[in-house]
């Protein structure tokens, strides 16, 4: 019950956050597309950022751009086929939110980098390995941040399932695996950009940036890749990924992505909804955390030593510094990243190798599944 008011609560406050005061001199952001994720991911965290101002949109249409900004309360509006360019140049904009499709990552990511922008890029940061690297190469040629925004690995849940793992009482890692699916019908739209070969699209690339960085974090090293199989649903799309992977010196891992999760019972009527869960088995005992993609709607870490009796933990607030239990991880997010902007030094952070190490890590996967690499843009900076 005291959970179920909790949850409430939490959900009310983060989806309707409050207004801050905002500091005299804010880090202005401007927004690539008028994406379903932009609210979300920044819109609404920006309002309780006392340095964070959401000034600018810019959509293929200007309609659509201005409904945005009306809407989100967005000052200027950008449209037409020289919009995103313009919102890039628009003076008053100091870091690009980047919420493109995959496939225009790479082009408008490094536009803006190269316009003398910071960037937030969504994920998957491109469309693979190659684009990735020539995004950083020129963020650090030009000093500027480019963050791909992959808000799990600011939000204290996966914080805590590390330091319960680091500390030790559960032995040494012995594997790991994630299995991460969605139905279909509830969570894609008609012709969603996800599934356009043409866009970046596909299942792993819309959900393997979760579990790749995840174990990336808490094994705190880089992967091979053993082996992968598909399932697919339509011309180089996947509907599922499994893939077997070795963490040095010899840590298995499976990682599963399911993007159209069969049904369960008889005939597979009952629709599973959602499964999103990563579990790590250590050798004095295990531990699982359930909806580790979007800790702060709800999670729960289950800790499961082989001596002893199990407990669930819940990391909604850090034990010291900044954060409330109704926080988002992208609001985690976004504070790093202003930290980070501003020179401070952020409370956690992606590099750049994390990044380029995911993206390769999905571009070998689709080669071992027999699948073609998502298509490099015809762009050249
Ligand atoms: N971090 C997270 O939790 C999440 C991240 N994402 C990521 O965010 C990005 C956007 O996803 P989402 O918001 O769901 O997608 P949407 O389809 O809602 O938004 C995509 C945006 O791109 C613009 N766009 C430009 N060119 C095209 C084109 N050729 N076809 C379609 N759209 C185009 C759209 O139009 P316009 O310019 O007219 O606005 C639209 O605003 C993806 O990279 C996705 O992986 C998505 C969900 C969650
Ligand atoms: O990034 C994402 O997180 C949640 C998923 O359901 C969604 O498809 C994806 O884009």
């Amino acid at each position: 019950m005291f959970s179920l008011i909790s949850f409430v609560k939490r959900v009310q406050k983060g989806s309707n956050p409050p207004q801050v005061e905002k500091k005299s001199d804010p880090i202005q952001f401007g927004i690539l597309g008028a994406a379903r994720i932009a609210p979300d991911a920044l819109v609404k965290p920006a309002r309780y950022h006392d340095d964070v101002r959401v000034v600018a949109v810019a959509a293929r249409s200007k309609q659509r751009a201005d409904e945005f900004g009306k809407t989100w309360n967005v000052p200027s509006t950008y449209g037409g086929d020289n919009g995103y360019q313009e919102l890039i140049d628009d003076p008053e904009v100091h870091v690009v939110y980047n919420a493109l499709p995959n496939a225009l990552h790479f082009e408008w990511t490094m536009k803006a980098l190269a316009a003398g922008k910071h960037v937030l890029c969504e994920k998957p940061i491109a469309s693979n390995e190659e684009e990735t690297r020539k995004m950083f190469e020129l963020a650090e040629s030009k000093k500027l941040i480019l963050l791909e925004a992959w808000q799990v690995r600011f939000h204290p849940a996966i914080q805590r399932v590390k330091q319960i793992i680091d500390e030790g009482s559960l032995g040494k890692m012995v594997s790991m695996s994630s299995d991460l699916g969605v139905w279909n019908d509830v969570f894609f739209v008609k012709n969603d950009i996800r599934f356009d070969y043409s866009l970046g699209g596909g299942g792993l690339m819309d959900m393997g940036p979760y579990p790749i960085s995840c174990m990336r974090y808490l094994a705190s090293s880089n992967p091979t890749v053993d082996s992968a199989k598909t399932i697919i649903r339509s011309e180089n799309i996947d509907r599922l990924i499994d893939a077997k992977l070795t963490f040095p010196p010899s840590l298995p891992a499976t990682i599963k992505t399911d993007s159209a999760m069969e049904g369960w019972g008889p005939f597979k009527l009952f629709p599973q909804w959602i499964k999103m869960v990563l579990r790590v088995d250590c050798e004095d005992g295990a531990i699982e955390i359930r909806n580790f993609v979007l800790p702060h709607v709800w999670h729960s870490i289950t800790v499961i030593p082989k001596k002893g009796k199990s407990w669930v933990e819940k990391a909604y607030k850090p034990k010291e510094g900044l954060g409330e239990e109704w926080w988002s991880a992208y609001r985690y997010q976004l504070e790093a990243f202003v930290d980070k902007v501003r020179g401070r030094e952020p409370q956690a952070w992606r590099s750049a190798e994390d990044s380029i190490d995911t993206m390769r890590i999905i571009d070998t996967m689709y080669t071992m599944s027999g699948l073609p690499l998502r298509p490099t843009s015809a762009y050249t900076p």
